[in-house]
């Protein structure tokens, strides 16, 4: 079954209590940060710390991500010591060409071999902060089999092109739309921006709203306040959920029957409504809204 990345949330990698204690909140990634949360007098010690914290701790019940600095900087660096540690997926930042992922593809092919781990073991993510990076968008997300999602960066998004974050989040619809596309006509996952208002509960939640309408499969996020308010937005509600238990039932009933449409309560469910009716079961399961077993 497919991956729920409904919350990535950031961890800055030179602070070890933080590293520590993220596992805790429930995130579906685990996000280690060696770039902009990370001072250039840490950049060092931040490697080395995030190295030893997948090493030690127990992220089982996330994905792990390390956001890694470029490879004009130290980027080589840390995409030995975090695939070295067995992290799952390494996330390139500022990413504006497929050329870009391909280099790091390469440095990661590198490393396996000379640790004698699988290739193509570890994962990549591309996140996309500029003009140029987001109308590249189609081709970055398609430039390594590693790719398994790509990500807004907002924040260095809105700098690049001279205006700020709104409320409304108009000034995002282009590049969201855009990179959502991207990631859908590749078959990966779509991952939203952070937030910075951590405070703003009722703008966090709009934004949700938004993401999750536009179909986004989740929000990079900063802080664990953040987690349980994205949950709940993503949890289908009772209504929903029961409707795909009957959109499936109906449809194993027909498969039976050998038909691969059938008509629930005069509206015809076929293979596209079957599949949102399986998202929803999947949610609801990431919710613990109902169990593994029941459907
Ligand atoms: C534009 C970009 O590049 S964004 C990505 C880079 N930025 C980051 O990584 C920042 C991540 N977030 C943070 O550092 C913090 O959440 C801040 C600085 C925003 C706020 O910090 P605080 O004021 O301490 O938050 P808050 O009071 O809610 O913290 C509550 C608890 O959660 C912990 N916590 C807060 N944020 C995180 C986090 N991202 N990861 C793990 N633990 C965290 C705190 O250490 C604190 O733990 P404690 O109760 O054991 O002391
Ligand atoms: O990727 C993110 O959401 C955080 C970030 O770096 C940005 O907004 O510039
Ligand atoms: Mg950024």
């Amino acid at each position: 079954m497919e991956r729920l990345r409904r919350t990535m949330m950031f961890v800055p990698g030179a602070n070890a209590a933080m590293l520590r204690d993220a596992p805790l909140y429930g995130a579906d990634s685990i996000m280690f940060d060696l770039e902009d949360a990370v001072s250039l007098k840490e950049k060092d010690s931040a490697r080395t710390l995030v190295h030893f914290a997948l090493k030690t701790f127990d992220y089982s019940k996330s994905e792990t991500v390390v956001r890694i600095n470029s490879l004009d900087t130290v980027g080589k660096l840390d995409i030995e010591a975090v695939v070295l540690a067995g992290v799952n997926v390494i996330r390139l930042p500022k990413t504006e060409t497929a050329q870009d992922i391909i280099d790091v593809d390469e440095v990661i092919t590198e490393v396996e071999t000379k640790y004698g781990i699988e290739i193509g073991t570890t994962k990549m993510m591309a996140a996309i902060e500029s003009a140029e990076g987001t109308l590249n968008a189609r081709e970055i997300a398609k430039a390594s089999t590693r790719l398994i999602g790509i990500a807004l960066g907002a924040e260095d998004y809105v700098t690049n092109m001279k205006t700020k974050r709104y409320p409304d989040g108009q000034e995002l619809f282009f590049a969201r739309s855009y990179i959502l596309h991207a990631a859908r006509a590749a078959g990966i996952a779509a991952i939203d921006t952070v937030y910075s208002d951590v405070e703003n509960v009722q703008g966090f939640s709009r934004e949700v709203e938004l993401v999750k309408q536009l179909g986004f499969d989740g929000k990079s996020v900063i802080n664990p306040r953040q987690i349980p308010i994205v949950n709940k937005i993503y949890a289908p509600t009772e209504k929903e959920i029961q409707n795909a238990k009957e959109v499936i039932w109906a449809i194993r009933e027909a498969e039976e029957k050998g038909s691969g449409v059938i008509s629930l309560k005069g509206k015809m469910v076929d293979k596209p409504i079957v599949e949102r009716a399986q998202r929803v079961i999947a949610l609801a399961k990431a919710a613990k809204l109902i169990n593994e077993e029941e459907i």
